[in-house]
């Protein structure tokens, strides 16, 4: 396994190299290991087609808007009192509590596109006073009690790629904060075959996860998209879906149990196999996004390793009949492990991106089938061979009852090897003077239909205006019994003055319409800073109340990420 890159400060990829160089996007090869191959500008990325049609869509006239240089990255000196600083280094040691310009800014939020909007223009408001990196559950809880008596703001770093504003660091009393780090706590502690457990550390990334399970023939075979950079602890903290979660699970069926520091004490939550002692503490952790305290372990429920994977594409004339074609998969308890439909947009506009020869002619080959409008479908299954083929054989002949047509393993295949490239790709979208944003939530299958209208026509009336029309790509994916997450991709012409306030417009109407319609605010982003106002649609009054009680007996001064989860 290659050695991993870092997140820039103000994109996704790797620091140490010019940004317009090798940045290094994600891929699978074709043993399955990730290589990091080097990654052209846009120009080289997006074929003329998809140029064309991105222009003529949106009215956009691509344009240099590269961010400030991050020597000029504005950052207002550390509020952190000197004896404040002493009394951690005493706790923690000098080389774990970090002031200096570089660590601060490597800390400033995350990955939203507003987050990055703010780097790109060089504001680094939400940068923390220092950065500190605990070793051990000991020293985060005591760490957590000391912040508490100090009245110091505690945030928990995992890998930095939350997009809901769960890193700023807000605070309604503008105390000093500091970055919490887990970086250091990343470790296999433990890993226990017969029970299929492994013990780990918060702050341990995916692929040395995986890299140590496979030496056991073992997986998690959790995979989000920010795979690369994200960690175990980020994903129980946001509650987290990876691509495979319509048939391995969410983050939240992961978690057999963890330990959770608080200012007041630690909790270990959750005892494998099962208990029906009261209600589930291990729930109140899970989404706590650190406004409870800190995630010092994990024990994450692991299974066989296989290399059975297998994916294809299918192709449906329309929305509706491609909605009715998994419901159809859901009723019959076929849903495959991966599941992606693609509205006619996304399809239309993923075509485009592929470019070459294989992408035309299934271009050619889908228009005479009279599926030109159509919507694509990715499904994918992982296991045991003859499982493997037993399942997609019973799916496939509901789909094709449904009307859908097997378009072939090599769309699936192309799925597979560039899902983690996108991000990569949003850099050099943001390079050219474009908005580009996601978004995502989850409704029943009797309402998502409504949710998905909602949502679409809400993004467009707000982003649309003096000659610019935005493209909204949705797909649905992460099947349920009951319903589906729809994930909605935004691109428009970027307006060059108001940049932020464009944004926030289109963010705040999009929201209002997919909670109207039934929607759920969140499917798996989380609630973070950006969708706090609306928590108490979702649980009501009552349930925010119950949320601030475990938070004043966990966290009494507030002090635990406090401007995220809870409104204000
Ligand atoms: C390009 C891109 C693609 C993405 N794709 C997906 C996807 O496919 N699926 C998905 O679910 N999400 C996705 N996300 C969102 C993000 O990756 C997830 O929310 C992820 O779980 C965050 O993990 P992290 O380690 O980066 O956490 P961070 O961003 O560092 O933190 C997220 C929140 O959790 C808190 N936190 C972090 N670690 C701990 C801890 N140990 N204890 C307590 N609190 C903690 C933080 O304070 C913060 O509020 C994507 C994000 C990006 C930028």
């Amino acid at each position: 396994m290659p050695e991993h890159p870092e997140l820039t400060i103000q994109g996704w990829g790797a620091p140490t190299r010019p940004r317009d160089a090798t940045v290094a996007p994600g891929r699978e090869g074709d043993d399955g290991t990730l290589v990091f191959a080097p990654f052209p500008p846009l120009a080289e990325v997006l074929p003329k087609a998809a140029r064309r049609h991105l222009a003529r869509e949106l009215g956009w006239t691509p344009r240099a808007t590269p961010p400030v240089a991050v020597r000029e990255i504005r950052l207002a000196p550390s509020r952190l009192a000197e004896e404040c600083r002493l009394r951690l280094v005493e706790l923690l040691g000098e080389e774990h509590v970090r002031t200096d310009r570089d660590s601060r800014l490597r800390h400033a939020g995350g990955r939203s596109y507003l987050d990055l909007l703010r780097r790109r223009e060089g504001d680094a408001s939400d940068a923390p006073d220092a950065v500190v990196t605990p070793g051990s559950t000991g020293e985060a809880a005591a760490l957590l009690g000391l912040c508490s008596e100090m009245g110091v703001v505690v945030v928990p770093y995992g890998g930095g790629t939350s997009v809901v504003g769960g890193l700023s660091g807000s605070d309604a009393d503008d105390r000093p904060s500091i970055s919490v780090d887990l970086g250091r706590m990343a470790e296999v502690t433990a890993l226990d075959v017969p029970s299929s457990l492994v013990t780990v550390g918060p702050g341990m990334r995916g692929p040395a996860l995986e890299e140590h399970l496979g030496e056991h023939r073992l997986t998690l075979g959790h995979l989000p998209q920010s795979w690369e950079f994200a960690t175990l602890g980020g994903y129980a903290a946001t509650r987290s879906a990876g691509q495979a979660s319509t048939g391995l699970g969410r983050f939240d069926d992961l978690v057999a149990g963890l330990t959770l520091a608080t200012p007041t004490g630690v909790l270990e939550l959750g005892h494998p196999p099962a208990s029906a002692a009261g209600p589930d503490l291990l729930g109140l952790a899970l989404g706590s996004e650190g406004a409870l305290g800190i995630i010092t372990e994990l024990r994450l429920r692991v299974r066989p390793r296989t290399r059975a994977g297998r994916y294809e594409g299918w192709s449906f004339r329309s929305w509706a009949a491609g909605l009715a074609g998994l419901q159809r998969l859901a009723r019959h308890d076929l849903l495959p492990d991966v599941v992606r439909l693609s509205d006619p947009d996304e399809t239309r506009a993923n075509l485009l991106m592929s470019g070459g020869a294989g992408a035309r002619a299934l271009r050619g080959s889908l228009r005479a089938r009279r599926h030109g409008a159509g919507c694509l479908l990715v499904v994918g299954w992982e296991g045991v061979p003859h499982l493997v083929r037993a399942r997609a054989k019973a799916a496939a002949s509901v789909l094709r009852d449904g009307g859908a047509v097997r378009v072939g393993r090599r769309v699936g295949e192309s799925w597979r090897r560039h899902r983690f490239s996108a991000p990569y790709l949003r850099d050099s979208l943001m390079d050219a003077g474009l908005l580009v944003e996601t978004l995502e939530t989850a409704a029943t299958w009797t309402a998502l239909p409504g949710v998905y209208d909602a949502v679409r026509g809400a993004l467009r009336e707000a982003l649309g205006s003096r000659g610019r029309t935005p493209l909204v790509l949705s797909h649905v994916s992460h099947g349920y019994a009951t319903g589906a997450s729809l994930y909605v991709t935004v691109l428009a012409d970027r307006d060059d003055d108001l940049p932020i306030q464009q944004w926030l417009t289109a963010k705040r109407a999009a929201t209002d319409a997919l909670v109207a319609a039934g929607g759920t605010l969140t499917h798996h982003h989380a609630v973070g800073a950006d969708h706090r106002p609306w928590l108490e649609r979702e649980v009501g009054p009552l349930g925010v109340e119950v949320l601030r009680a475990v938070k004043q007996r966990l966290d009494p001064r507030g002090v635990c990420n406090p401007g995220v989860l809870l409104p204000d």
